[in-house]
């Protein structure tokens, strides 16, 4: 079980509280002008991804305190209790085992009195196979040929997943092209399959539940799409498989037993992209592939679980986005990948960040009294230096973000790459240092603008600098750093949800509306004037039926 502190009564934070008043006072410029060897002190290395967290307002004394945080909240023996499978998702009675999924030691991991591995194993077979006999083109459509494309239908974690990993890994596809249907919007499922061909397409139906309506949906409406083309001659076992932990349901939609590939209620959805979810993925890269990005994960959690914290990367990188969370106030956090491949990262933390952390109710189901889990978003570099970084480098917010960016590109095209990287470099050495008014003066002036003419123009082109953030650069990106990076921010958020004292593996708040979407639905069919709900509402669904109808 997990320990429950309320973070804001231990003694580190009482120090960090004082720390803040003196530290935000000073500036990061200073900092790097005292410290010669600021860089040197504040990275960290992790195989060939290197963390430069030297661009944060902190000093020794502030690295210490939120270490002694993370003690005083029992963060250790939390880490120990996910690892050993102990039921800490305890509104869902649930264990958190995403990490045995990549157990690569294969080391026996045991819940309700049996070792899950055996299983785990049993099902990356059955995936291994499954996705030979797709990619080799043994795997026959029921007209006799091969496929050549595969759509996967889910939502949430059963869609940003397998997207987000297959978009980064593309220098990785192999013959099959991968598709991903999400929104119940009938515009999603009808643009994707206008291109396709029923004869050697796959579709791959990803559902923990298989109860969720828009995957559901769209996977009823594929099948109708594919008998309608295949002139009822389509055979739906050929070209329709199932991921799910639900076999009840999954049988009931038509899919052969034989066809299903089941994981575990302890497989969070925004965690699951490292089990069955996984098989478009598979089905893309390859299973070797596959297992690279399983044992980039499996390095990365054996460093969250053995590395001291004063080195442990996600847990520094957590205690940083504590500090500006609680502290300075910062209610956001941006995520931007100077990698086109890393498109949906963002995407993807922002369900895994804001699903897990974005909770109000501490652990003892008390109103928590300080900040939870931030708004995390984000584009990549460069396109978002064009559109927001206005914001973050004059606005009156403090946004901490993360640049991320690999030294090779899988595209060595002429000078591309240094100059991304080159922006890379100076986006973080401008949020850092800025520019004064006196600099500004100087430089106008050099330019031959009189006196008067500075005075009015440099104020505008004053930046403040001071802004937070760190630096992820790594080799190359291939499966395996792909891996750890993903684990490395799961694992803060584990931390920080820990800190928090919140629970990070439910997901309540995404119920209500879920709920009244149903009660809705008949409504927006039925004659009547509709009167069951506020006046807003009422207003609104009825004005949709008017429209709908003239
Ligand atoms: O995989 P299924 O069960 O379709 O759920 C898909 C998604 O549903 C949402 O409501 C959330 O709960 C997500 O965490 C989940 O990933």
């Amino acid at each position: 079980m997990l320990p429950k502190h309320n973070p804001t009564t231990t003694e580190a934070w009482q120090k960090l509280e004082i720390q803040f008043m003196t530290l935000q006072a000073s500036h990061m410029r200073e900092l790097f002008a005292e410290d010669p060897h600021r860089f040197e002190t504040l990275h960290a290395r992790f195989e060939d991804i290197l963390v430069d967290y030297s661009k944060n307002l902190v000093i020794d004394e502030t690295l210490k305190d939120l270490i002694a945080l993370a003690d005083e909240v029992e963060l250790k023996d939390a880490i120990n209790a996910m690892f050993r499978g102990e039921k800490i998702n305890q509104t869902e009675g649930r264990s958190v085992l995403h990490t045995a999924l990549r157990n690569r030691s294969n080391s026996p991991i045991v819940v309700d009195g049996e070792d899950v591995m055996p299983e785990v194993n049993r099902v990356l077979k059955q995936m291994k196979t499954f996705s030979g006999k797709v990619l080799d083109g043994s795997w026959k459509g029921y007209s006799g040929k091969a496929i050549t494309d595969i759509v996967n239908i889910g939502i949430g974690g059963s869609d940003l997943g397998p997207y987000m990993v297959t978009e980064a890994l593309r220098p990785y596809w192999k013959n099959i092209t991968p598709h991903f249907v999400s929104n119940v919007d009938g515009t999603h499922i009808a643009e994707t399959v206008k291109k396709l061909n029923p004869e050697t397409t796959l579709f791959i139906i990803a559902s923990k539940t298989f109860t969720t309506q828009e995957t559901m949906t769209n996977a009823e409406s594929a099948r109708g799409w594919f008998l309608e083309k295949t002139g009822g001659k389509g055979e739906v076992a050929k070209h329709f498989v199932a991921v799910s932990t639900n076999e009840k349901e999954v049988t009931k939609f038509g899919i052969a037993p034989e066809n299903m590939f089941v994981f575990w209620d302890w497989v969070g959805g925004r965690y699951s992209l490292w089990s069955s979810i996984g098989l478009s993925i598979i089905c893309t890269i390859g299973f070797e592939n596959f297992e690279q990005l399983l044992d980039g994960a499996h390095a990365m959690d054996n460093h969250f679980k053995d590395e001291p914290f004063d080195k442990n990367i996600p847990v520094i990188l957590a205690l940083l986005g504590i500090w500006h969370n609680n502290f300075f106030g910062a209610a956001s956090e941006a995520i931007l990948p100077y990698d086109q491949y890393l498109h949906r990262f963002a995407a993807y933390f922002q369900q895994g960040n804001m699903e897990s952390n974005g909770k109000s109710t501490d652990r003892e189901g008390k109103p928590v009294t300080y900040q939870t889990g931030p708004i995390i978003w984000g584009e990549p570099g460069t396109n978002g230096q064009h559109a927001f970084y206005q914001l973050i480098h004059q606005g009156t917010k403090v946004i901490p973000c993360d640049f991320i960016a690999p030294a090779i590109s899988h595209n060595p095209i002429g000078d591309h790459h240094d100059k991304l990287l080159s922006n890379f470099f100076a986006q973080t050495e401008a949020l850092m240092k800025g520019k004064t008014l006196e600099e500004v003066q100087a430089e106008l002036a050099a330019n031959g603008m009189s006196k008067d003419e500075i005075a009015l123009h440099a104020p505008f082109r004053v930046f403040e600098g001071n802004r937070p953030t760190n630096s992820i650069l790594f080799r190359e990106l291939t499966p395996r750093t792909l891996g750890s990076l993903i684990a490395m921010y799961e694992h803060k958020i584990f931390t920080q949800g820990v800190i928090w004292n919140v629970f990070s593996f439910d997901q309540w708040g995404v119920e209500l509306g879920k709920v009244l979407a149903k009660k809705i639905l008949p409504e927006l069919t039925s004659k009547e004037e509709i009167t069951s709900h506020d006046s807003s509402t009422n207003g609104l669904i009825n004005e949709f039926k008017r429209l709908k109808s003239v």
